[in-house]
């Protein structure tokens, strides 16, 4: 018989699973969590700063580089002082596991419109977010001049970096909004196949996202290019980035009937593959050119209007790597359960605004709400132990 001392209690810890030993590298031309693969979870929080020249910013993006280059590869918490705070939360433990936590460093419209010496210095599409027909923005969930996205295995190691970035930052930046999310992970396919992620409407998302193995394909559709001669150079290896946070309404969504449910995608729900094609899977090229009149995807369905694979729409192409979201209770007794939409292209307004501005009125609209979030530019990466983040702008300040 199982010894009493073996069998687990109620309130053990879960048991950790092999991949919380697992580092993400942290130095590279590009920084890592944009086309690095998504794990379970994520949070996006947004600061406001203080820094009022270019000294004081710097401070701020070296003390980051310090703090992530620590947290993404682990180690044990410093002891201290009795007498004085602990250096460290405690709430991972004295060992911080690296669990793949990968922390993305962006920057915000305000950073450069509300600073002289930066405003010359602001990507070339980088702008303000705006609300769209069917968006009900909310001010205390929008923008900010700082984005930190964090991505890891486990809630818990992106609140312990959170709590760690605040606490080494406090004197230079104030936190604005916050948004957690996170994905179902699925057991591995028999096949060897990966398989994508459900939203809370219950589709496979991100099916048709482009492949981010393909190097050559990410330097043109995410990173912003040295061959781009109308981006500031500093920029050159960055992303423009796109959060936002929608609400979806799932009550809503669950009496709608399933035809309908697909017809508004052009998926099949259980499957993912393009309407019509029997037997198919998600990954499979849906063919709208033989289908003109939308017979089969109507020509309002969202991944349709999204990517309507015309070879003028070929531009708009975008990675997307969202989470989904539980927020509690509305005030009128509704879940507030939604996506935390994330995307990364290499010019803002070749990609999500071109793709947005084909959604706008999409039947989709019924169901989902957008209510904050931003536009960011995602910094260079840090190339080694001499480099910084942000190091590119600051030396580009005049
Ligand atoms: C402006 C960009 C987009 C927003 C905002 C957006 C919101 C949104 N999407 C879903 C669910 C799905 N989206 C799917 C595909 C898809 N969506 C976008 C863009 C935005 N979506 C693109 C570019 C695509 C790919 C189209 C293609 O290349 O065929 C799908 C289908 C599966 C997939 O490919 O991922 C689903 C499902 C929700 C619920 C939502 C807002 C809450
Ligand atoms: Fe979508």
């Amino acid at each position: 018989a199982e010894s009493e001392a073996a069998r687990p209690q109620v309130a053990d810890a879960p048991i950790a699973h092999s991949d919380a030993r697992r580092r993400t590298p942290f130095y590279g031309v590009h920084q890592a969590g944009v086309v690095t693969p998504r794990p379970a979870c994520g949070i996006v929080a947004a600061f406001d700063l203080v820094a009022a020249n270019p000294e004081e910013l710097q401070t701020l993006f070296r003390k980051l580089t310090e703090r992530i280059a620590f947290l993404t590869q682990g180690g044990r918490a410093p002891d201290r002082d009795p007498k004085l705070p602990p250096a460290d939360s405690g709430i991972l433990g004295p060992v911080i596991e690296p669990d793949e936590l990968t922390v993305t460093v962006s920057v915000g419209d305000s950073l450069f419109e509300d600073r002289a010496w930066l405003k010359p210095l602001k990507p070339k599409t980088l702008m303000r977010m705006a609300g769209f027909p069917n968006d009900a923005l909310v001010a205390r969930s929008c923008h900010g001049d700082v984005l930190l996205q964090f991505c890891a295995n486990s809630q818990p190691t992106n609140i312990h970096a959170l709590r760690d970035i605040i606490k080494n930052t406090s004197d230079s930046m104030v936190l604005r909004w916050r948004q957690e999310g996170s994905v179902p992970v699925v057991p591995p396919q028999p096949d060897g196949k990966s398989e994508s992620a459900r939203n809370f409407l219950g589709f496979r998302d991100g099916s048709a996202n482009p492949d981010s193995n393909d190097d050559a394909l990410m330097e043109k559709i995410v990173w912003v290019g040295a061959g781009d001669p109308d981006e500031p150079k500093w920029a050159h290896g960055g992303s423009y980035q796109v959060v936002r946070l929608i609400r979806m309404l799932v009550e809503d969504w669950d009496r709608t009937p399933l035809g309908e449910q697909e017809r508004i995608f052009g998926r099949e729900k259980w499957s993912g593959a393009p309407l019509g094609v029997l037997g198919g899977s998600e990954h499979d090229i849906p063919d709208y050119a033989a289908d003109p009149k939308g017979d089969l995807t109507p020509l309002t369905a969202h991944m349709r209007l999204a990517n309507p694979r015309r070879p003028e729409t070929e531009a708009n192409l975008i990675v997307r790597r969202g989470f989904n979201f539980s927020n509690g209770v509305t005030k009128s007794g509704h879940l507030e359960d939604g996506l935390l939409f994330l995307s990364y292209q290499a010019d803002l307004a070749q990609g999500f605004l071109a793709v947005q501005s084909r959604l706008n009125g999409e039947p989709l609209e019924e169901y989902i709400k957008p209510f904050g979030g931003g536009y960011f530019f995602v910094l260079p990466g840090v190339r080694d132990e001499s480099d910084y983040l942000g190091r590119s702008l600051i030396e580009a300040i005049a």
